[in-house]
């Protein structure tokens, strides 16, 4: 899109019309739709706070979805289906079905093409023959009802508050003010100086006078480079704590949030709402500091152009102004054009990391080219986004040097024939010049400073993703236990599960329904059921990895949210179907990175998951590095080192998910066999026959919705429990 679709995106955000909401997920296209739909209709909701409302998982909406979010923002909606010639008699805007995977905004339907607003791309003009290609003929028409309220809901975070909540911040606010005052004394001191130069010295020939004029500039000059020196000091240091201090707080926080947060959300997303932050890092650690001085030092220097000569100071000043008001009218655009960049930098990032983490699949199912293809339209989104932003810079920077340019000319021109006329000295016009100069550059950097602040809120969007999202209840946050309800000593441990329920998001079918679950101190249970059925997620909400949307599990007895996740967590060894190392050795990975893990507890979990002699065939034993996510073993050697590390944490519940899915008959039997040996309550998900054939007792899991002939034709040969 271009810097005049940018200005018509800026209009339209100010007019009411269809704004452009971009999608930052890809599942998310259905939900910008209605957010552009609300907005025109005059309830601006942004993605963060629909997304808190309405749950969308990884597979996006359907249109049925589309609907029910639209009764929730009270829009009455009409799906029809219809040729192009229907397009014009569509109330607009309107939802269309495009390319059957993907909605987009209609919002004008013209002789030879339609302009539409399409979450992933922006708004464009599509020629008919490919509306004709990619329109699928679904459209759903949306208008407000009874209830529709005018409003902005944002989920945003108040970049000031991130401040005051920072530690030190003020102090080193105030001492960076305090110098940078002490800075802006020599400026308002110099024009003086150069005045008195010209009209006394020069003129008087006062050759005395000129030496102490010469030290005392040269005094000014060597106070001006020590505080200056000082105070950037002072701003690399406090930018420095800053980051610190918000990565890691972040950081935090985003440990503590839900699995199902990771799971609705791609990694170089996630990782460029992160990298948002050192954006408004750049900005704070200067920006209201330095906005606060110019504006103070624009006051000061209207107030001595204003003693020089006040005819000069109001062109000065009105000259100014119309470079606020320019700057004021195009703000919008540039927000636009900087949320573009951004949005397009966390997509191209997604794209890459997903090509390097599947390179063997991209290599395998030779796809480089396709792969080289959409990275390349990606990179092109990007660059041409970051372009749009440094045009806008160079159409002001351009405007600014003519608009001051211009003015110095008028003052000059003015200001000499003041003094031809005797009303002004020429020390008092190159003063005068001197002031207006600084004053030109001194609102110039307050307007860029101030827009670079609100355009801070794009990027306090985006973090707000990851700060705003209430973390799950750790340990840490959780209430003590209640007396009764504290874990057992007893290495034993039974583990039930009642009336669990789980979806994956608002528009998902249920996967589980009031399921219950009984595994007694002890016992080991085999979960088995069809592919797809709900094993895996049953296995994540019994190791307290997903909050079931109904039931609780228990403890002995003991519902989790009262003993607290963490706490509960420790309880449990649990080995997941795509478990991963960490980079570092062996010895870490089964010690889980324990500073002070114990040798030959490490040995001995290892011998039980059957891998301790391979481990110390390797070259360096248990020394040996692991690569990146485990990426220097088999995928039989992992699992069973995956295993060792679930064990090493002496777990009175034992949780495996295909564990040994990975492993020849020989460890598999060795490893059914230790399995089978342990005392504390096992549940293993499994689909081989030998790894069910141990468990005491068989528990299936069905799809939802399964009618009971339908189960036997699935599977006849599993008992159920
Ligand atoms: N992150 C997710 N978002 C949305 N749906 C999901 C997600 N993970 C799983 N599902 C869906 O939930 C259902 C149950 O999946 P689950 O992995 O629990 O099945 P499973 O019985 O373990 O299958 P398998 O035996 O193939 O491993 C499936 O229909 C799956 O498509």
């Amino acid at each position: 899109m271009s810097i005049a679709g940018d200005l018509l995106d800026a209009a339209i955000l100010r007019g009411g019309r269809t704004p452009v909401v971009r999608q930052t997920e890809a599942a998310e296209c259905g939900l910008a739709c209605l957010a552009m739909i609300a907005a025109h209709h005059g309830h601006r909701i942004d993605l963060a706070a629909l997304r808190r409302s309405y749950n969308v998982s990884l597979k996006g909406m359907t249109l049925l979805d589309v609907v029910h979010l639209a009764r929730r923002l009270h829009l009455a909606t009409r799906a029809l289906r219809l040729d192009l010639d229907g397009l014009s008699r569509l109330r607009l805007p309107c939802i269309l079905h495009w390319d059957h995977s993907h909605f987009v905004v209609l919002t004008h339907v013209g002789r030879n093409s339609v302009t539409i607003n399409d979450p992933a791309t922006g708004r464009r003009k599509v020629p008919l023959p490919e509306v004709s290609r990619r329109f699928t003929g679904v459209a759903l028409e949306a208008w407000a009802t009874e209830g529709f309220e005018r409003k902005t809901e944002r989920a945003r975070i108040r970049v000031f508050d991130l401040l005051r909540r920072t530690r030190g911040f003020a102090r080193a606010a105030t001492q960076i003010l305090v110098m940078s005052v002490f800075l802006e004394f020599a400026v308002i001191l110099v024009p003086i100086v150069f005045q008195l130069v010209l009209d006394d010295v020069i003129v008087a020939d006062d050759r005395k006078l000129l030496v102490t004029v010469a030290i005392g500039l040269g005094l000014v000059l060597m106070f001006r480079t020590l505080v200056g020196f000082v105070r950037s000091w002072c701003i690399a240091a406090t930018g420095a704590r800053l980051t610190l201090q918000w990565k890691s707080s972040l950081f935090r926080h985003m440990l503590d949030l839900p699995l199902d947060f990771f799971e609705r959300r791609h990694v170089g997303d996630i990782a460029s709402r992160f990298g948002s932050l050192d954006a408004i890092e750049r900005t704070l650690t200067t920006g209201p500091v330095s906005a606060l001085v110019d504006g103070v030092m624009s006051v000061a220097l209207v107030a001595m152009m204003w003693l020089y000569e006040p005819m000069l100071a109001v062109i000065a000043i009105g000259v100014m102004g119309t470079y606020a008001l320019m700057r004021m009218v195009a703000y919008r655009f540039y927000r636009v054009a900087n949320e573009q960049a951004i949005v397009t930098a966390a997509q191209e990032n997604t794209h890459f990391l997903e090509t390097v983490r599947g390179m063997a699949s991209v290599k395998a199912l030779t796809i480089s080219e396709r792969r080289q293809i959409s990275w390349h339209n990606y990179l092109v989104d990007q660059i041409s986004a970051h372009l749009r932003v440094e045009k806008l810079d160079i159409v002001f920077g351009s405007a600014s040097t003519l608009l001051f340019g211009l003015d110095r000319i008028i003052i000059i021109v003015l200001g000499a024939q003041a003094v031809m006329a005797g009303s002004m000295t020429v020390g008092m016009l190159v003063a005068f010049l001197a002031y207006k100069d600084q004053f030109s550059q001194r609102v110039a950097t307050l307007l860029d400073t101030l827009v670079h602040i609100s355009v801070l809120s794009v990027h306090g969007e985006r973090v707000a993703d990851i700060a705003l999202t209430t973390p799950e209840e750790s340990s840490r946050t959780a209430p003590a236990p209640v007396a009764g309800q504290a874990i057992a000593a007893a290495p034993q441990a039974a583990l039930s599960a009642r009336g669990i329920s789980f979806r994956y998001g608002d528009n998902e079918r249920p996967v589980l329904s009031a399921f219950d679950i009984d595994v007694a101190a002890g016992e080991c249970v085999a979960i088995v059921g069809p592919s797809g059925a709900g094993k895996t997620t049953l296995l994540k909400i019994l190791a307290g990895l997903l909050r079931p949307s109904g039931g609780a599990v228990l403890l002995d007895g003991v519902p989790v949210q009262a003993l607290g996740l963490e706490r509960y967590r420790s309880q449990i060894g649990c080995v997941l179907q795509n478990d991963r190392l960490f980079a570092g050795t062996i010895a870490d990975n089964i010690a889980a990175f324990s500073p002070a893990y114990d040798p030959d507890r490490i040995a001995r979990t290892a011998r039980l998951a059957a891998i301790h002699e391979e481990i110390l065939r390797m070259p360096m034993g248990y020394e040996t590095l692991v690569g990146d996510m485990g990426s220097s073993l088999s995928g039989g050697q992992m699992q069973r080192i995956v295993l060792a590390r679930a064990l090493y944490r002496n777990p009175r519940i034992l949780l495996l998910d295909e564990a040994t899915s990975h492993l020849d008959e020989e460890n598999e039997r060795s490893i059914n066999a230790a399995i089978r040996s342990l005392t504390i309550a096992r549940v293993i998900v499994a689909h081989r026959r030998s790894t069910i054939d141990m468990a005491d007792r068989i528990v299936t899991v069905w799809p939802e919705g399964l009618a009971a002939p339908q189960r036997a034709a699935t599977d006849g040969t599993m008992a159920s429990a």
